[in-house]
């Protein structure tokens, strides 16, 4: 993941407009291949589409050939609700370019079938050869879209619920009155925006530190979904030094060095080509039971399918058994023909397999306490939790005196 910092917002917001700019010049869309772009609303990117339409207008950039997908709707308000994620986008960016209604998707927090509405938008996606880069925000508790503290990492596009604090936090476009703002919205799902070839993550401000800090220098977390461009293998957030406010020195220092030392070695930190100019293939998430081969030169983040939640379908399920009696006989699967010399083999799809009493409680009811696998008993008697209760009492010797070790009890 890439980490630039700016001294302030108008720096990060024009090195984001910038890289834009250079993106789908260097991609070269045409109506057969046009760039697709991935675009999220809230006060952080008005200074990005700001410079984007300065630069349409100064003749630098053109979105004759650009698709656009938006982040996020609310549910409930009208359409023309100033308010509105369409209002916000027409009015502070499509209203200035040569974009093609047509070309702009942003989801439809009115239709009748919420779900479908969904389904359907990750198939427009799809069909218009996924998302080339997905420009994103982020809330001030870490979420990605709508995607709020709890949501799952392989989440699509579907309703959520806003949680208070994005309610709280939205209320200032609302007239500061909680009850205005609407409590659902559809949103693209963290996996959807893992597919994107590439995300970029703009963060400005005081109020975005705690929330860069958890999503930066900890790990991959359900609670901050943001988090999860860490997976991506073409990830950028870029950020003013404000929001840097909760880094360590250290982080700082590191990324700032890096920034440093590619200049001084006179290259940037270029993307593969196949992600700069856009394969023909859509990139999805696939399940396999290889570990995926990491290469930077793959445009598929294939990190995310790691994220997959595997159907329980694809394993036996385990046997409910009412019995508590972890000694008494129980039910499980063996292969009819198990490998020689492995009778324990495990579930192999494709294996017949039979059902056979035994002893044996499923694997994770085995109470294992590791001092069962040491033979000496003295040592046996040490490893116990708690080795005061459990050493046989000794003549004359009371009950709360200390073992040396152990052993001479
Ligand atoms: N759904 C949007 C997010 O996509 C956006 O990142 C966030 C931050 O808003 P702001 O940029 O105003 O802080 O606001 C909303 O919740």
């Amino acid at each position: 993941m890439r980490f630039i910092i700016r001294d302030n917002a108008e720096a990060a917001s024009a090195y984001v407009a910038n890289y834009i700019v250079d993106r789908i010049n260097h991609f070269a869309p045409t109506p057969a291949h046009p760039f697709v772009l991935g675009l999220p609303t809230g006060s952080t990117p008005l200074g990005v589409y700001k410079r984007l339409v300065e630069k349409y207008k100064a003749g630098e950039v053109s979105f004759e050939n650009v698709v656009t997908f938006n982040m996020d709707e609310y549910i409930g308000i009208p359409r023309d609700h100033p308010e509105s994620y369409h209002s916000f986008m027409w009015k502070h960016f499509f209203s200035h370019v040569n974009i093609h209604p047509s070309n702009v998707h942003i989801l439809d927090g009115n239709a009748p079938n919420l779900e479908a509405e969904c389904v359907e938008y990750e198939a427009k996606i799809q069909a218009a050869g996924g998302i080339d880069l997905f420009l994103a925000g982020m809330g001030e508790d870490g979420h990605l879209a709508f995607n709020e503290p709890g949501s799952s990492l392989a989440s699509r596009t579907r309703v959520k619920t806003l949680a208070y604090g994005t309610i709280l936090a939205n209320s200032r476009f609302f007239g500061d009155d909680l009850e205005k703002v609407p409590k659902m919205a559809l949103t693209v799902g963290v996996q959807t925006v893992l597919e994107a070839r590439e995300i970029v993550v703009l963060a400005l401000g005081a109020r975005k530190a705690i929330a860069l800090q958890r999503c930066v220098e900890q790990g991959v977390n359900h609670m901050w979904t943001l988090s999860a461009v860490q997976l991506h293998p073409h990830s950028m957030i870029v950020c003013d030094e404000d929001a840097t406010l909760e880094l360590q020195v250290k982080t700082v220092k590191y990324f700032k060095d890096i920034e440093q030392v590619a200049q001084a070695q006179g290259f940037e930190q270029i993307l593969p080509s196949k992600v700069r100019t856009g394969p023909a293939t859509v990139p999805t998430t696939i399940v396999t039971d290889e570990f995926p081969a990491s290469t930077i030169h793959s445009p598929q983040p294939t990190t995310s399918r790691l994220l997959r939640a595997t159907p329980a379908t694809e394993y036996p399920v385990r046997s409910r058994s009412p019995s508590p009696d972890l000694s008494a006989p129980r039910r499980h699967l063996r292969p009819v023909s198990p490998p020689a010399g492995n009778e324990s083999a495990e579930f192999t799809e494709g294996t017949e397999y039979t059902t056979v009493l035994s002893r044996s409680p499923t694997p994770d009811f085995v109470p294992d306490r590791m001092a069962s696998r040491i033979g000496d008993p003295s040592l046996l008697r040490r490893s116990t939790p708690n080795p005061e209760r459990q050493r046989p009492r000794s003549p004359g010797l009371p009950n709360s005196a200390p073992l040396m070790n152990g052993i001479k009890a």
